[in-house]
């Protein structure tokens, strides 16, 4: 397992984060999501050791962090932050060259190829990147280490689709051989209707959905049913719903056990709609159905 993360805590004065797991295998890539504020950088900064859990265990690579483990755990991780602690006065090639001495595992091939891809001047400061060119040139650094996980913290807000589109790719191609992984933390979740394996929903640092995000859509549907219909089935079947009159718009977060509940008391199937990661997310975090 590259990831083995259970019962994350972390409290704040006015957030905690409760009872976060996060299990991610070889091969996958794995989406958090959740609003502003919900928890998403705070688990990315425990799982990187950046700040201290409160309670709970996390294990990368089979390893947990302590002195013995920090350097091997490290050399194995290529992590994006929400910024690039870069010096915006030094060139593109000066940080590569600083970066490159404290991974033994440094290809220069790979940063170079991933460079001309994203088509980077090497002697520009990094300082004169536009945003979407300094988010790539932070990920070829991240990559150039032949990482096994990639910890990703919104990699994609705030770049065009077109840049966007290129990182997914990318990405697509990291975990290609089945034995590296991507964790993606992002509130633009078209990126992961796209990519993802797995997805986590965080809100208010609690998991509300943690699953295969096949499953996930086959689980959860938005279902139009008459009220007397919904009144008759029970509550818990539902995370949202918005009736009007006769007609009712329901979210059902496990449609084969609603589809089977409602067969009995309409004999028919029900009217049942798909729904993208977005609609799910305002499902679950706002009660809101569209
Ligand atoms: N060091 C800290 N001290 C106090 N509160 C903090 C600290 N770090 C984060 N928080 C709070 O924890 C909450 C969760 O923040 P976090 O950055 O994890 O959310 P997020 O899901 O990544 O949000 P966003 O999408 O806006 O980046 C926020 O209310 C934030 O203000």
């Amino acid at each position: 397992m590259i990831v083995e993360a259970k019962g994350l805590c972390k409290k704040y004065q006015k957030f905690e984060l409760k009872d976060v797991d996060i299990v991610l295998p070889e091969g996958y890539i794995m989406g958090l999501i959740g609003p502003n504020g919900a928890g998403k950088t705070t688990t990315i900064k425990l799982l990187m050791n950046i700040v201290a859990p409160d309670k709970g265990d996390i294990k990368l690579f089979g390893m947990r962090w302590n002195e013995e483990n920090e350097v091997l755990i490290k050399q194995r991780i290529g992590y994006v932050g929400e910024e690039q602690p870069f010096y915006d006065e030094m060139s593109v090639k000066w940080t590569a060259d600083l970066v490159s001495k404290f991974y033994p595992s440094w290809d220069n091939k790979t940063y170079i190829d991933l460079i001309k891809q994203f088509d980077i001047d090497e002697n520009k400061k990094v300082g004169d990147l536009s945003k979407g060119n300094r988010v790539k040139f932070a990920l070829a650094l991240a990559m150039a280490h032949k990482p096994d996980l990639l910890i990703l913290d919104e990699p994609t807000s705030g770049l065009d689709p077109v840049i966007r589109r290129d990182i997914l790719k990318l990405l697509a191609k990291f975990i290609e051989d089945g034995k590296r992984s991507i964790l993606f933390s992002t509130h633009i979740t078209e990126d992961l209707d796209k990519v993802a394996d797995y997805i986590v929903l965080i809100n208010d640092g609690r998991i509300l959905v943690s699953a295969e995000k096949d499953d996930i859509i086959a689980k959860i549907k938005k279902v139009h049913i008459r009220t007397a219909e919904f009144n008759k089935l029970s509550a818990n079947l539902f995370i949202a719903h918005k009736s009007v009159g006769d007609e009712c718009m329901a979210v059902t977060a496990d449609f084969p056990a609603f589809r089977r509940m409602y067969k009995n008391i309409a004999a028919k199937d029900p009217e049942a709609y798909g729904m993208d990661l977005s609609d799910i997310m305002l499902a679950y975090v706002k009660g809101e159905i569209y």
